[in-house]
């Protein structure tokens, strides 16, 4: 595949991605904030979500793209059609693999075998998948649907999005035939015609329909719970989006199932400081007490980010930096050092507060809280910056620095907000700070 090609494609995968408004967060879907790219970096700097979905795509390496083959060969290895692996590489249940064999598959298609470890993943990741018309999508994602069903809750678990009542049916005919030795698995259709008891609550697992009527059962008369939804699929995604009216509906239903973050393993702190300086000093001490891990430095804008670098620098720290003025190739070269533990901290702006995964990232601090244009708490931007930390459950730590009333009442809106504590550190007390940071 020739340069050109590839960037073509990757603009158009990040276009899409972008049109979604979604970002991969191991299983979690987001909708991104909007770029406001500045020149002097003086003003507050965040994330373009199409470069972050490139970044997303690139680091994950989990995209599925076969469109470049256009023979339909199965025996030819170029073809979306060839496989190499067989269905039972794919750690499908016992019950599904009978179905599928039943349904005449004998070898998993291109699009299946790639797509399907990453939809079967634990955890879960989040996955836009591309390919030509009648290479298997329909039943890759029927498979993960049908893989990740808990019989054992009785409330809709897998919500499925088509853009018409016939496609609708087409997938859930397909997903009865593959789940046929799997008698647990209810399902029911949300489309035109379809009535349920309005005092009722839907018991099914997964939910096939119209955005329409999905939106009808689940917002207007409350028959589901938009928010115990594990599995999304939107298909005939280009489609959807460019569907005037359905387009809204999706994000509409997208946003209601998002889940935010928990903030239950993440202890968080505050520290008084008497200006920039004291902040400086803060992270000083912060720095010195990171024995296992690594933190992030979140700055509201590029030249604090770059300031801060600087001066760490001076003083002999190993530090990392990260803003919106770097290519994507430069954004990935400095992640790339940091996930290997070239360095201890990376210094950023909100351009990394979403999606991208640091595992050993133990310490997130907010050497300047997030706020919005109006210089208000931004709680949603705060969640995704701490949220870098304390990942799969492991615990992790959030210091605020605060320098002045203003940032104080920042906090207390944060504190508030989320309705968990914000305690006091003090950052002269190295013990604190060592207890903490190791
Ligand atoms: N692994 C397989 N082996 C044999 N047949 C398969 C396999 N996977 C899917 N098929 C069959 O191939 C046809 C196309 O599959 P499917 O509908 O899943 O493709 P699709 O990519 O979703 O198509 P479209 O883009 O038109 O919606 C169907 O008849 C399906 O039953």
């Amino acid at each position: 595949m020739t340069d050109w090609v590839k960037k073509a494609e990757d603009q158009e995968v990040s276009k899409l991605v972008d049109k979604l408004e979604i970002e991969s967060d191991n299983g979690k879907t987001y909708t991104t904030g909007l770029s406001s790219k500045t020149a002097d970096g003086n003003e507050g700097d965040t994330a373009d979500p199409a470069e972050t979905s490139l970044l997303i795509k690139i680091l994950g390496k989990g995209l599925v793209n076969t469109k470049l083959s256009l023979d339909i060969q199965q025996k030819n290895p170029n073809s979306p059609l060839h496989s190499v692996k067989t269905f039972e590489a794919l750690h499908l249940k016992p019950e599904l693999l009978k179905g599928i064999y039943a349904m005449g598959f004998n070898t998993p298609s291109k699009i299946q075998e790639t797509a399907l470890p990453t939809l079967l993943a634990d955890p879960p990741q989040n996955m836009i998948a591309q390919s030509q018309s009648g290479t298997g999508k329909t039943a890759a994602f029927v498979l993960a649907m049908l893989s990740r069903v808990n019989v054992n809750l009785n409330h809709p678990q897998v919500l499925c999005l088509s853009p018409t009542y016939e496609l609708a049916i087409q997938t859930g005919e397909v997903a009865a035939r593959m789940g046929q030795f799997c008698p647990e698995i209810k399902l029911r259709f949300a489309v035109r015609g379809e009535e349920v008891d309005r005092n009722k609550r839907i018991s099914e697992h997964i939910l096939i329909g119209t955005p329409g009527k999905m939106l009808d059962w689940g917002l207007k008369f409350r028959l589901f719970d938009m928010k115990k939804i594990t599995v999304f699929v939107l298909d005939e995604a280009d489609v959807m989006i460019a569907t005037q009216g359905h387009h809204d509906q999706c994000i509409r239903i997208h946003k209601l199932m998002r889940e935010e973050e928990s903030l239950d393993n993440i202890k968080q702190y505050y520290v008084k400081c008497q200006n920039e300086d004291g902040k400086y000093n803060a992270i000083q001490n912060i720095y010195g007490c990171i024995s296992i891990g690594q933190a992030i430095i979140f700055c509201h804008t590029r030249r604090t980010a770059a300031w801060l670098a600087a001066k760490m620098t001076t003083d002999c720290h190993s530090v990392a930096v990260l803003s919106g003025d770097l290519t994507v190739e430069q954004r990935l070269a400095v992640l790339d050092r940091f996930r290997s533990g070239l360095e201890k901290v990376l210094i950023t702006t909100n351009v990394l507060s979403r999606g991208i995964d640091i595992e050993q990232v133990t310490i997130v601090v907010n050497f300047d809280l997030p706020v919005d244009v109006r210089g208000n708490a931004d709680c949603e931007t705060y969640l995704h910056r701490i949220g870098r930390t304390g990942r799969f459950g492991k615990s992790g730590i959030a210091i605020n620095l605060i320098d002045g009333e203003k940032s104080m009442a920042v906090c207390k809106a944060i504190e508030n907000h989320f309705k968990k504590e914000i305690q006091i550190l003090n950052t002269d007390c190295a013990d604190d700070i060592e207890k903490i940071g190791t």
